[in-house]
């Protein structure tokens, strides 16, 4: 998605959700000081590398579980948007590359990171703190903002984590990305959140941001390169 295109969406999204602009390009030039203090940062041709003409994109819906026992994903790239991560391991699956904005379980991300999921970490003006606690710990990591994109932080489009993964897919060369767990509706998956239980009524915020995720898929299903497939 280039710049021209995400702007008016990103710009929508700042009035209805109450971000600044200014706190997420703040955000977005200090991901980009821990990337070039850590030395563990990648370039964009380092992940095109990894991504196959399919890509399997898991959101964190309710209907996960289910399609990580029935279906094989061994035919395409498997990217996690965050807090599902947690429920691929459950199935001794790794992710080839994880999609975060870090409000998954960081100990699962760090197991992933550990068996070789490569880590796309998103600065927005909300994870400040978090960035500066866990970007060090992790390995091989690409980031991105949704301000303008910088030398080596990136912005391919997308807001919630998973749709960020579609965009990231499609962007990186996948030309069927399929999506896995993405019910949105009234239900929040478990993996979601650290702090949950059990899936959860959806909150106002969170029926905000999917309102956002499901548009942006559409936009991408007429717009992309890429045959999106529900699963
Ligand atoms: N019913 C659902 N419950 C949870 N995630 C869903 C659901 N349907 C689709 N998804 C997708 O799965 C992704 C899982 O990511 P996750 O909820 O861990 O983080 P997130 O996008 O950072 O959201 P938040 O900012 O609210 O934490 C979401 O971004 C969303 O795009
Ligand atoms: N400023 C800000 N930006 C975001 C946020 C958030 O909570 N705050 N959450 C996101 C993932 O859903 C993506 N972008
Ligand atoms: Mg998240």
């Amino acid at each position: 998605m280039r710049w021209e295109d995400w702007k008016p969406f990103y710009l929508r999204i700042v009035r209805e959700m109450g971000y600044s602009i200014e706190e997420d390009r703040k955000a977005a030039q200090i991901l980009r000081a821990l990337l070039l203090e850590g030395d563990e940062y990648i370039l964009r041709d380092e992940l095109e590398a990894i991504v196959e003409k399919k890509a399997y994109v898991f959101g964190a819906g309710p209907s996960l579980e289910k399609a990580l026992k029935e279906f094989d994903f061994s035919d395409g790239t498997l990217i996690a948007a965050d807090g599902a991560t947690s429920a691929l391991l459950e199935n001794d699956l790794v992710p080839d590359i994880i999609v975060t904005d870090l409000d998954g379980r960081i100990p699962d991300l760090r197991i992933a990171n550990d068996r070789g999921s490569f880590m796309v970490v998103h600065a927005h003006g909300d994870n400040v703190d978090k960035m500066t606690s866990y970007v060090p710990l992790f390995s091989r990591v690409l980031g991105t903002t949704q301000t303008e994109p910088l030398d080596i932080v990136y912005n391919f489009g997308g807001f919630t984590d998973g749709d960020r993964a579609a965009f990231l897919a499609e962007e990186l060369g996948a030309r069927e990305v399929v999506l896995v767990g993405f019910d949105f509706g009234n239900v929040v998956g478990r993996w979601s959140k650290p702090h949950l239980k059990e899936h959860s009524p959806v909150w106002e915020s969170k029926r905000k941001k999917f309102e956002f995720a499901k548009e942006l898929l559409e936009w991408l299903e007429k717009n992309g390169r890429a045959r999106l497939v529900y699963l």
